[in-house]
Parts: C-alpha cells; sequence; structure tokens
C-alpha cells in the first residue's frame, strides 16, 4: 500500500486505529479453545467485527511463532484474510546481517502479502537495507519503544555527541529511506517526547503502541504526534481483542475499536 492510499484510508474512516491481533491462545474465549482453528476462528470474527474503525492489523509474530506450525498457518490464514483496504503490519522486530535480512524481507513482503514489518535497528544500515528495496512496502524502524526497558539503551546519551541513541537512531535512519517507505515505533507511554521526535521526523508515519493495558494517552499522541497527512497509527491489541471473553467478545471488540475511533475523529477535525 502506498502513502497516498494509506492517507485516503484515514480520511475516508477518520480513524488512525490498528488493531493488534496479538492472539494469545490462552486467552481467548473458552468456547473457543476446543475448536480445530482457534486461532483463525477468532482473528476472523475481530476482523469481521472492527474492519469498519480501523485501517490497519497488526500481526505480532511471536503469539503464532509460540504454537508452531499450526500457529504460522492461522498466521497465514489471518494476515491472507485481512482485506486489501487495510494496511497488514507484521510486528516482526527483525534485523540480521544483510543476507539474512533480505530473508526476512522475502518472508513478508514475497511469502506474505504483508505491507510492513518492524526492524530493529541495532545492526546498522546493511541490516534494515533490504526491507526498504520492496516497492509500496514499509519498514517499521523501532525508534522509542513503549516498555520500561527502553531507558536501559534508547535513552543513554552517546558520548561522542550528547545526543541520546534513539535520536541518533531517527536521525541516521531517516536517511536511508523516505516518508513513503519507512515508518518509526514510538510508544504511546514517551507521548511527552512526542514533541521533540517531530521536529527530527515531521513527515514520517509513526507507528504508536501502548494505548489501552499499557496506560499510554491517546490524546497526548494525537495532540503531539499527528501531522498535515495524520501520520499516526495507534495500536491497541489487549485492550480491544480480549475486551471480553464471553460468545459476544467479538462485539465488544468492536465496542471499544469504535470508542477509540470517534475519539481519533474528533483529533483529526481539529
Ligand atoms: O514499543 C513497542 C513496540 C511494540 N509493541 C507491541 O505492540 C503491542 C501492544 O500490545 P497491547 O496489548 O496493546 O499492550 C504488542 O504486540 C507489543 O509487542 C509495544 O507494545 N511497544
Amino acid at each position: 500500500m502506498t502513502r497516498t492510499e494509506l492517507v485516503a484510508q484515514i480520511r475516508q474512516k477518520k480513524s488512525y486505529l490498528t488493531v493488534g491481533l496479538d492472539t494469545d491462545i490462552t486467552k481467548i474465549p473458552p468456547h473457543l479453545q476446543s475448536h480445530p482453528d482457534a486461532v483463525f476462528t477468532f482473528n476472523k470474527a475481530i476482523i469481521d467485527a472492527t474492519l469498519e474503525y480501523c485501517v490497519s492489523y497488526k500481526i505480532n509474530t511471536a503469539f503464532y511463532e509460540s504454537q508452531g506450525l499450526k500457529g504460522w498457518e492461522a498466521l497465514e490464514k489471518t494476515v491472507h484474510y485481512i482485506p486489501s483496504t487495510h494496511f497488514k503490519i507484521a510486528d516482526a522486530k527483525r534485523g540480521d546481517i544483510g543476507n539474512t535480512s533480505s530473508q526476512y524481507a522475502k518472508t513478508f513482503f514475497e511469502v506474505l502479502p504483508f505491507d510492513a514489518v518492524t526492524v530493529a535497528p541495532y545492526m546498522g544500515e546493511d541490516s534494515v537495507r533490504p526491507f526498504l528495496e520492496y516497492d509500496n512496502k514499509w519498514t517499521i524502524v523501532l525508534g522509542l519503544t513503549s516498555n520500561a526497558g527502553s531507558l536501559d539503551f534508547q535513552k543513554l546519551s552517546l558520548a561522542s555527541s550528547e545526543k541520546m541513541l534513539y535520536e541518533q537512531v531517527l536521525e541516521k535512519t531517516v536517511s536511508w529511506g523516505t516518508p513513503n517507505n519507512l515508518m518509526f515505533v514510538v510508544g504511546a507511554t514517551r507521548a511527552s517526547d512526542l514533541q521533540h521526535i517531530r521536529t527530527i521526523i515531521p513527515d514520517h508515519f509513526l507507528l504508536v503502541p501502548g494505548v489501552g493495558f499499557q496506560g499510554g494517552s491517546l490524546e497526548e499522541v494525537s495532540q503531539y504526534g499527528l501531522n498535515k497527512d495524520c501520520g499516526l497509527l495507534v495500536n491497541a491489541s489487549r485492550a480491544i481483542i480480549f475486551a471480553s471473553s464471553k460468545e459476544n467478545f467479538a462485539e465488544e471488540a468492536a465496542t471499544i475499536a469504535a470508542t477509540y475511533a470517534a475519539e481519533m475523529k474528533q483529533y483529526l477535525e481539529v
């Protein structure tokens, strides 16, 4: 999906919501647990119910890889089920020597029809470059993540420049791609840093996880992160998909997604 198409979807829906399909098999409703294709059945119901409120789905590969072959099959079925109107993110946090990154890129962009994959920048340009070589595909580099441990390294100042590591990552990485093929992860729990981050990367889209269970504020993220093209994809996973464990789980998920979307509509209209 191109940037123009993504922005058009956001404008049409008046939403920049990403629904995170972190489908932990132990948390899916009891009535589905014995289903032979439980994960895909759950995902299909969530997708059908939330489609109108979001512009994107993020599949965190960990929840599928941990289930072996069956999990990977569920991932494949899920990504194929998501309609082409919706931006498909593989949250896989890959990145290795170039020769190996090429195989990761092939997995998510050729074998599977993802639009974007999250990549850890720690190994440098040659580890990210293979993902950027695909037309109309996106590389989402970890910028400033939402977890407490992000302070361990990402906010350390580098003696050589006095800049924090994450600032250096943003400044350096931005030259490897363009606002048409490169995004950055910034955690919603780091909303107070967003104003500064927007001075470094004013135009790029940001994937923002951390609202809902991690306590990030959609209002603050929107206040400091929105740009002229919206420029945000805000993800919520558990708060939406596990809103209820009853038989009406998909309806409850839709209700939460609709609430986020309604709030986003207000911020887009300002
Ligand atoms: O900085 C980051 C990067 C990725 N994530 C991922 O986003 C979702 C968040 O799930 P919630 O249930 O909405 O908390 C999950 O897949 C994380 O691995 C992140 O949280 N922070």
